[in-house]
């Protein structure tokens, strides 16, 4: 736990919380002169528990409703002390104000909430996708009176994070506005069913709370790549990880694929008893450029006004040359003609732009038409350039669809190929040969 957390000396004492809370005190199992407890697994008693904790240390009124996510404090409270000590350290000015984004407030409100009251400067921006979360966010703003350090934003778009307020704001005097941090507890799972729950029983959570697609990595992908774009925006990017699995492979997309300085990242483990989660951090100077050259940097020029520019670099191109480039066997191949890589990533840029192929799922929902004719166009396409058959995939949903043929063509980049059992042995006998393959038809594709 982090030195300064209160709870490391001061745990929460069932006894005093029971005696001053009759609410809480109906919750309380096994009572014995010198035992007080829950029953951890009734979301009624956690979320009583989490209530008048909250009175209790923080004078904080809270309405938790049901079937939302009931907050851990000690995990909160950790994550915000490993913040302010991290803001600290940066140097930025904590006694003075200090704005901070909290991305996926929900409807507890707690991260903000906790945070003006653990640090008197702080003000927060809460945003969140979930309209009943959003309400109920407000309200707990107003049972405390602090609507003048936190205020709300609806995210519209679901496939954006930060890029929603932002973008909202542009043109406007706000765009010019910085703020000092932001800090997320992402959702979790890829699919409703990895929580085990169902919405409509009684559960720890609600689907958008838990539910993003990809899960957090994606969710977090998301982050970094915005973040790459809006720079000192935010002068301290953070998120909390759940699964240790997924902070590697998070930490190497800011080194590798964008370049980011080791001396520019930050990770912490915060352990709360049996329970262990992650955070990292990062910032983004506005001199930093992603080393994941020409799609970032096309990110930037295009930032003021074309989303799905955004979306399509970031989100198929930037993966694919990364992928092409990364990989060493290709690097040998193409480093003697650096001239012959820019003419890839440009032809790749402009075939996709000359067919407004958009692959992203936002197309899906704000530009679907002709969306057959660009599905079988982008299948021809993708069929030469994996030089195999797609058509044996069929009736998928758009997303499904688009996200099919992306999956397809990445993991044939990324997966070590097999020989074919056709005895062509010699004409594929190595990954090289076979991706050198996939480029030159795309190149010839493209002519
Ligand atoms: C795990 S919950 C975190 C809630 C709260 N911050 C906490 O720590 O208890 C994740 C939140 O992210 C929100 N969310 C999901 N997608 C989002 C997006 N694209 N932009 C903003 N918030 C999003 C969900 O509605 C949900 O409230």
């Amino acid at each position: 736990m982090h030195p300064q957390n209160f709870y490391r000396y001061n745990p929460p004492n069932f006894k005093i919380l029971a005696n001053k809370y009759p609410s809480f005190d109906k919750f309380i199992v096994n009572k014995t002169e010198k035992i007080f407890n829950i029953d951890w697994k009734d979301p009624n008693a956690t979320r009583e528990f989490t209530r008048v904790l909250l009175d209790h240390d923080f004078g904080l009124k809270i309405e938790l409703p049901e079937d939302y996510l009931c907050p851990t404090i000690t995990l909160r409270s950790n994550y915000l002390y490993w913040l302010n000590e991290k803001l600290n350290d940066l140097g930025i000015d904590v006694n003075n104000v200090v704005k901070g984004i909290d991305i996926g407030t929900g409807a507890s409100c707690i991260f903000p909430l906790l945070g003006v009251k653990l640090f008197k400067n702080w003000s927060f921006l809460g945003l969140d996708i979930d309209d009943s979360s959003l309400k109920f966010a407000k309200k707990n703003i107003e049972l405390n009176s602090l609507e003048s350090k936190i205020s709300l934003f609806k995210n519209e778009n679901k496939e954006k994070i930060l890029f929603n307020y932002f973008q909202a704001n542009q043109g406007e005097e706000k765009n010019e506005e910085v703020f000092d941090f932001c800090l997320c507890n992402p959702p979790f799972f890829n699919d409703l069913s990895e929580t085990n729950i169902n919405p409509k029983s009684t559960c720890t959570g609600s689907a958008n709370e838990l539910v993003t697609e990809g899960g957090e990595f994606i969710f977090i992908k998301k982050i970094i790549e915005e973040s790459i774009v809006l720079k000192s925006k935010i002068k301290f990017y953070s998120s909390m990880v759940g699964r240790k699995c997924n902070l590697k492979p998070l930490l190497d997309l800011l080194k590798k694929n964008f370049g980011l300085p080791n001396s520019k990242i930050f990770t912490a483990e915060l352990s709360q008893g049996n329970t262990h989660r992650w955070v990292m951090g990062w910032i983004v100077d506005d001199s930093f450029q992603p080393s994941s050259i020409n799609n970032n940097k096309k990110l930037n020029n295009n930032n003021n006004n074309n989303d799905s520019n955004y979306n399509r670099n970031s989100d198929f191109l930037t993966r694919l040359e990364r992928r092409k480039f990364y990989r060493e066997g290709l690097m040998k191949e193409f480093n003697n003609d650096s001239s012959n890589k820019e003419e890839i990533i440009n032809s790749l840029n402009n075939h996709f732009n000359k067919n407004k192929i958009i692959i992203n799922d936002n197309s899906r929902e704000t530009d679907t038409t002709g969306k057959d004719e660009k599905i079988i166009e982008c299948k021809s396409f993708l069929n030469n350039l994996v030089n195999q058959n797609l058509d044996e995939e069929i009736e998928f949903s758009f997303r499904t669809e688009i996200k099919y043929i992306q999956n397809k063509v990445l993991s044939i980049l990324l997966k070590p190929i097999e020989p074919p059992e056709d005895g062509n042995k010699q004409i594929i006998n190595s990954n090289l040969f076979y991706i050198k393959k996939l480029f030159q038809s795309i190149l010839d594709n493209i002519k």
